[in-house]
């Protein structure tokens, strides 16, 4: 098609509704939104089939063995496994992650209640998913915004809320939860310092985890048509992996949740899993050194454990091998699906939480120039001769 030439343009429609706009594929989103809140939810659930085959994985689509390397961790080699691993895709809400959930939630909530009024700040310590849903809402319905964020978060997730129009204070990384230079007590500060600023908490709000019992597990249950055996799910807050558990649960009482837990946090039980002596993690949003009023350790059944290079390696891999635009929480998501694939019976399925997308991260994870800098590149035992073994 030549522009300069518009006469030229010869293409045009073969029939006002061509066969190519399955009108039966239109969801409730062919109606004009309220506002982009409204768009919140509703993240597709697809299938992996590349990953589980490289992995010796029997999974729904391809239904042939492949007896491959098996990875990470003291696994046998050569096995077959048989599960059907299906992610739920949250990094494609309008914000960008799962957080953006709760953060209407915790508003609406906040709303309803009369505790945040036209004219309030809404103050908030995050690791930058949940500050960005904020931020967001708070764009769309006219409030203030400030943001707590450790250092150690990104700049793209700087650059997203400055975009939002959000105010950002930075914390020192190292700040102890209960430190006076944490971001929640810096959050407490302000809130005293600023008139008509709220706080709304994720670490203990309701609306966080009743965000997911509501709204993403009964998602998760419709999209799987009841068929579930195990969730899989990174724990910062706990929320997402507390909601959903226990939502599913009473669901179908036989389901297994599965919480991931960096090395260098405290979150796992049994208490021995955490002593590593690691006290710091480059994987954002999952991990704390205090265990947050939302997260119901008992709807979990068991923790796994993940370090940063292989967590990396694996969201690399479900870009790379899935077409996931994933975060690194992602990748930690799927080495704990992994790494429990080895119990599973025939043709069970696993849900995996994907909470956020490759945008947080385009100068971490995603570049090789930061992964060699910190030594995830090339991580020894991840290859096997001259190949990876992923
Ligand atoms: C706690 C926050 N995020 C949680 C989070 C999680 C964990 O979600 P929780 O529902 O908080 O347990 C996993 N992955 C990413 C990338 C996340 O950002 C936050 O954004 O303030």
């Amino acid at each position: 098609l030549r522009p300069d030439k518009p006469s030229q343009c010869t293409w045009k429609p073969n029939a006002l509704h061509s066969p190519h706009t399955d009108r039966s594929k239109l969801n409730d989103r062919k109606k004009v939104l309220p506002d982009i809140l409204h768009a919140i939810g509703q993240t597709p659930m697809v299938r992996l089939n590349n990953i589980p085959k490289s992995f010796g994985i029997k999974c729904e689509i391809c239904k042939c063995n492949f007896t491959k390397y098996f990875l990470v961790g003291n696994f046998d080699m050569n096995l077959i496994i048989n599960i059907i691993p299906v992610a739920k895709c949250e990094y494609m809400n309008p914000g960008g992650s799962v957080k953006d959930r709760i953060a209407f939630r915790m508003i609406q909530d906040a709303e309803e209640k009369g505790l945040l009024k036209p004219g309030c700040t809404i103050i908030e310590p995050t690791s930058g998913n949940t500050g960005i849903g904020l931020a967001m809402a708070a764009a769309v319905k006219g409030y203030k915004c400030i943001i707590v964020m450790p250092e150690k978060m990104s700049n793209e997730k700087v650059y997203t809320l400055r975009s939002l129009g959000a105010e950002i204070v930075r914390t020192p990384t190292e700040a102890a939860w209960n430190s006076p230079e944490g971001h929640i007590a810096t959050s407490q500060k302000l809130q005293k310092d600023i008139p008509d600023s709220v706080i709304l908490d994720q670490y203990t709000n309701t609306g966080n985890p009743l965000a997911h019992y509501d709204q993403t597990a009964v998602e998760i249950w419709e999209q799987c048509e009841g068929k579930i055996d195990y969730l899989v799910a990174g724990a910062g807050t706990g929320g997402t992996i507390s909601g959903i558990g226990r939502k599913l649960k009473e669901l179908s009482p036989n389901i297994k949740i599965i919480a991931v837990d960096p090395e260098g946090s405290i979150l796992a039980e049994p208490p021995e899993l955490n002593n590593s002596p690691l006290q710091y993690y480059d994987v954002e949003g999952i991990g704390y050194d205090f265990i947050p009023t939302v997260l119901d350790r008992k709807v979990i059944d068991k923790w796994i454990k993940t370090t940063d290079g292989e967590s990396f390696h694996a969201s690399r891999k479900l870009i790379r091998d899935e077409g996931l635009l994933c975060g690194g929480s992602s990748g930690s998501a799927l080495l704990a699906a992994l790494k429990i694939a080895k119990n599973l019976s025939q043709d069970q399925r696993v849900v995996i939480i994907l909470p956020d997308g490759i945008r947080n991260y385009m100068t971490k994870f995603i570049s090789d120039a930061w992964m060699e800098s910190r030594n995830f590149l090339n991580l020894p035992q991840l290859i096997k001769g001259n190949e990876w073994w992923w």
